[in-house]
C-alpha cells in the first residue's frame, strides 16, 4: 500500500461537530413551537393550491447577527402579522447562511462572534435557540437553505426554504430540496434567467438518491420522495427588475408551459430595488396594483426588513456595531415595513378572497 499522503492536503484541520440528534435533544421543539411549524407550512401549501385567499409575505433582515435585536424585530412582527393575518401571513426571514459573491461573513452559524472564529458549533446553538423562541411566539419562520447539512440540524424548526439565486441551479441543493419538508422558493440566476428556476422545480418534484449525513451524523445515502411545492421567486437580475406584469406573464407562461403550478413570488429586494431600499414599498405597490388588476399567480413576497434603515459594514470594534442595522443587504426600516404592510392589507383584503 502506497504511503503517499493524497488526501486532504488543503484541508488544515477538522474537529468533531455536536450530532443533529444530540443538538435537538439539548434544544428540543416545544409543542407550541411544533404546531406553528406546522401550521405555517401547512398555510403555504393552502395558499399555493389555491385552498387559502391569502398573500404570504416572508419578511426580515437580509441577515440575523444580533439575536437580541432579531427577538425585538420578531416580537413587533408578530403584533403586525396578528393584525393583518385575514389577509397576509407573514414569516419571519432568520436567515443564517449568507451566500457570497467573493468572500465575506457568511452568517451567523459560520461566524456567530463575527470576528473569523468560525465557532461553527456555537453558531448552531445560538441559531437553533433563535429560531425556537421566534416559533414559541406563534410566528412561522423562513431561511435560505445554503448548506447542505444544515437542515438536519434546524429544517425542523422552519416553515418555507429559499434556494439563493447562486444556488438555484446546483444540483445539490436540488436533490436537498426534493427531500425538505416545506415549500420552496427557487430565485431565478442573477443573471435574470428563469430557467434555472423552472428546471429547479422540476428537478425537485423528482425523488432523488444522494450522499448526507444522518440524524447521528454519520453518512448517509440520503433517498427522497420528491417535492411537490417548488415555485419561483422573481428577484430581478442581469442589471435589471423582473417584478413588472410583463416579466410576470412570461413567467406565468414559462410554468404553464413546464406544466407547473403557477405560484409566483416576487421579492421586492435584491435585483429588484437594486439594492435600494427605498425601491421595495414601491415594487409591494406595483404588485399590489398588479393584483388589484386580477392577477392571480403572485401569491407570495420577500421584503427585506429591519428595525433601522439601511447596511453597515462589520467594524474592527463589534461595541461600534449599530443597533438592528443589517450587516448585509440594506433593509427597510420597521416604521417603513408596517406602513408598507397595512397598506397592502388595506387594499387587497376585499380583493384576495374574490380570487379563489
Ligand atoms: C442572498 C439572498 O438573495 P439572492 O441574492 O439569493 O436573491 C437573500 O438575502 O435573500
Ligand atoms: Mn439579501
Amino acid at each position: 500500500m502506497s504511503g503517499k499522503k493524497l488526501e486532504n492536503l488543503n484541508v488544515a484541520s477538522q474537529e468533531p461537530l455536536i450530532t443533529p440528534e444530540a443538538l435537538k435533544s439539548e434544544l428540543p421543539l416545544s409543542d407550541t413551537a411544533a404546531e406553528t411549524v406546522a401550521n405555517g407550512r401547512q398555510a403555504i401549501y393552502d395558499i399555493m393550491d389555491g385552498k387559502d385567499h391569502r398573500l404570504f409575505i416572508v419578511v426580515g433582515p437580509c441577515s440575523i447577527h444580533d439575536v437580541d435585536a432579531a427577538r425585538d424585530y420578531a416580537n413587533r412582527l408578530k403584533k403586525l402579522a396578528d393584525e393583518v393575518s385575514d389577509t397576509l401571513l407573514l414569516v419571519m426571514r432568520v436567515y443564517f447562511e449568507k451566500p457570497r459573491t467573493t468572500v465575506g461573513w457568511k452568517g451567523l452559524i459560520n461566524d456567530p462572534h463575527l470576528n473569523d472564529t468560525f465557532d461553527i458549533e456555537q453558531g448552531l446553538h445560538i441559531g437553533r435557540r433563535l429560531l425556537l423562541d421566534i416559533n414559541e411566539l406563534g410566528l412561522p419562520t423562513a431561511t435560505e437553505a445554503l448548506d447542505p447539512i444544515s437542515p438536519q440540524y434546524l429544517q425542523d424548526t422552519i416553515a418555507w426554504s429559499a434556494i439563493g439565486a447562486r444556488t438555484t441551479e446546483s444540483q445539490t441543493h436540488r436533490e436537498m430540496s426534493s427531500g425538505l419538508s416545506m415549500a420552496i422558493g427557487f430565485k431565478n440566476g442573477t443573471d435574470g434567467s428563469l430557467d434555472v428556476a423552472v428546471n429547479a422545480m422540476k428537478s425537485v418534484s423528482h425523488p432523488h438518491s444522494f450522499l448526507g449525513i444522518d440524524q447521528q451524523g454519520k453518512g448517509a445515502i440520503i433517498r427522497t420522495k420528491g417535492n411537490n411545492y417548488g415555485h419561483v421567486v422573481l428577484r430581478g437580475g442581469g442589471g435589471k427588475p423582473n417584478y413588472d406584469s410583463v416579466n410576470v406573464a412570461l413567467c406565468e407562461q414559462a410554468l404553464e408551459k413546464a406544466d407547473l403550478r403557477k405560484s409566483i413570488m416576487v421579492d421586492c429586494s435584491h435585483a429588484n430595488s437594486s439594492k435600494d431600499p427605498a425601491i421595495q414599498p414601491l415594487v409591494m405597490q406595483d404588485v399590489t396594483h398588479q393584483i388589484l388588476e386580477g392577477n392571480k399567480s403572485i401569491q407570495s413576497l420577500m421584503v427585506e426588513s429591519n428595525i433601522n434603515w439601511g447596511n453597515q459594514s462589520i467594524p474592527e470594534n463589534l461595541a461600534d456595531l449599530k443597533y438592528g442595522v443589517s450587516v448585509t443587504d440594506a433593509c427597510i426600516d420597521w416604521e417603513t415595513t408596517e406602513k408598507a404592510i397595512r397598506t397592502m392589507r388595506e387594499k387587497l383584503k376585499d380583493v384576495l378572497p374574490k380570487r379563489i
